[in-house]
């Protein structure tokens, strides 16, 4: 487990209703826990407190030490930048207490001059994940001050060693880290212990990792992706549009091939047209779309190109001689379905619904949730790619691990709403996400979109309409 991915948990398990009021609560309690367990009872203890919620952390653990041990709180550094709601509301409380003795040291030199002899355990709660550059002042005393004390009082830090991953950093016994041993760490003995996140958490798809995706996005023109669409035949004109038309609002630049019969009846100034001849794609085509393809970041093939033979040719050549990453949606799915070697070697995520994961992979998942992702595992490390299995629940793995997706309502399965997940998924992958990642945001971002469009028009609604509220389900995740 790495740093980034507690980023993404800890707005994903707010969005579960976890508040961070109850992790930190978990957090010091388990901290406190440890503690009585290791060393007993009826002991002097200081807890070291920085202004951050590693601080506030400490502040709940010495709330629960105190009840049967002499607990002094050192808040290190000014009150009023004690900023979390969840650190604000845990020193409000100690400082009713009558029974933890406060001190608020905002001076270095007193902080020098401090003497903790008679402590039997001293908590390090300074600083935690938070950390950024070596310990400034007032905290770099009190690490010093603290570390004066090593070997002859027990010290245990919260989270990790306030200052590490500088030199500078407090000489620990021990620390209790949450809930999982992050890979990052090392150097110093730890502890883990839970904090209540669920098993949810490390297949569930939700907000944090679509802001995850997000906050990579850059801020000049050019920097967020450009996505090629090739779709559409004599019979669809609509499908290739809608995956053309949800990209836009997330990169930068949309080129849309179709044939030139069916491209007649699109105008829309957001997208860039690129008619071939005739009817329906053939594989003399493919040529042509190649080198367009050098352009661009991602493609999406699929969306409304029909079943013909000669087009069934021209998408597996194409998908054989392309090597952008590619989602493969629709009637291109039942392309490859002959051929699945055309894969090989490529960046892909494959979009089928249970009827074309049949057709793909001559069985469709069944049973259980569990039970159906290890098919959709199985078959994602056969091939070497990225599937999203849609269903109810989507079903997204890379072969190695696998997430769901829960957006999403029954309206959705009016036409269409496939197109504009891949159109979703082709985007995020423009902008240089990993397939697992991209097919995950997508399938989030489509279904809350379609969600925000039953809320204002019940169950029966059409995919423009999706596509339509795309930049507000956007801007849902960024303001959550
Ligand atoms: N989900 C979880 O894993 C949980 C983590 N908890 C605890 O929260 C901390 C991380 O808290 P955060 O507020 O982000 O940061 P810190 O407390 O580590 O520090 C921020 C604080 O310190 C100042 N600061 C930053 N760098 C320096 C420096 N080099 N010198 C001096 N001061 C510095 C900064 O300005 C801020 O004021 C995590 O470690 C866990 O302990 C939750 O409580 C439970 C859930
Ligand atoms: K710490």
């Amino acid at each position: 487990m790495h740093i980034e991915d507690v980023y993404i948990w800890d707005i994903n398990a707010k969005w579960l209703g976890i508040s961070p009021l109850q992790l930190m609560e978990n957090a010091g309690s388990g901290v406190a826990r440890v503690i009585e367990e290791k060393f007993g009872r009826n002991l002097k203890i200081a807890v070291f407190s920085g202004t951050g919620n590693n601080g506030g952390d400490g502040f709940v653990t010495a709330r629960h030490l105190s009840f049967e041990n002499e607990v002094t709180l050192f808040l290190v550094g000014d009150e009023a930048k004690i900023r979390s709601e969840e650190a604000r509301h845990n020193w409000e409380i100690l400082k009713s207490l009558d029974f933890v003795e406060i001190k608020v040291l905002k001076d270095s030199s007193y902080i020098k001059s401090l003497d903790l002899s008679g402590f039997d355990v001293i908590v390090d709660a300074l600083l935690g994940a938070g950390t950024r550059g070596e310990p400034r002042e007032p905290i770099r005393s009190a690490i010093e001050k603290i570390n004066e004390y090593a070997g002859k009082a027990r010290i245990v830090s919260i989270d990790l060693p306030s200052g590490y991953p500088s030199k500078i950093r407090v000489k620990t016994d021990f620390a209790v880290t949450f809930q999982w041993d992050k890979e990052e760490y090392e150097g110093f003995e730890r502890i883990v212990v839970k904090i209540g996140y669920p098993k949810e958490l490390y297949h569930l798809v939700g907000p944090g990792d679509v802001k995850f995706v997000l906050r990579k996005k850059g801020q000049h023109k050019g920097q967020n992706g450009k996505l090629l669409v090739i779709g559409g035949s004599e019979d669809y004109f609509g499908a290739p549009y809608l995956a053309s038309k949800a990209a836009s609002y997330i990169v930068d630049l949309v080129y849309l091939a179709m044939p030139e019969y069916s491209a007649r009846r699109i105008s829309d100034p957001d997208l860039i047209l690129r008619p071939v001849e005739g009817k329906n794609f053939r594989p003399e085509y493919v040529e042509g779309l190649i080198e367009l393809a050098k352009r661009v970041d991602a493609v999406v093939i699929g969306p409304g190109i029909g079943l013909r033979e000669e087009t069934k040719a021209f998408v597996r050549e194409f998908v054989k001689r392309c090597d952008k990453p590619l989602v493969i949606d629709a009637d291109g799915l039942k392309a490859i379905a002959k051929d699945l070697s055309v894969l090989r070697g490529k960046t892909f995520v494959l979009t089928p619904h249970a009827g074309e994961f049949r057709v793909l992979f001559g069985s469709s998942p069944e049973g259980s949730l569990t039970e159906k992702a290890e098919l959709v595992i199985k078959k994602a490390r056969e091939i070497g790619g990225v599937i999203l299995l849609k269903g109810p629940y989507d079903i997204i793995s890379d072969g190695k691990t696998w997430k769901y997706n829960k957006t999403g309502n029954r309206g959705m399965t009016t036409g269409g709403t496939g197109d504009v997940l891949a159109g979703l998924v082709g985007a995020l992958l423009a902008l240089g996400n990993e397939p697992l990642r991209a097919a995950s945001v997508g399938a989030f971002l489509n279904g809350l979109a379609g969600d925000m469009v039953k809320e204002e028009l019940g169950e029966n609604f059409t995919a423009l309409e999706v596509v339509k509220k795309v930049p507000k389900a956007v801007r849902w995740v960024e303001e959550f």
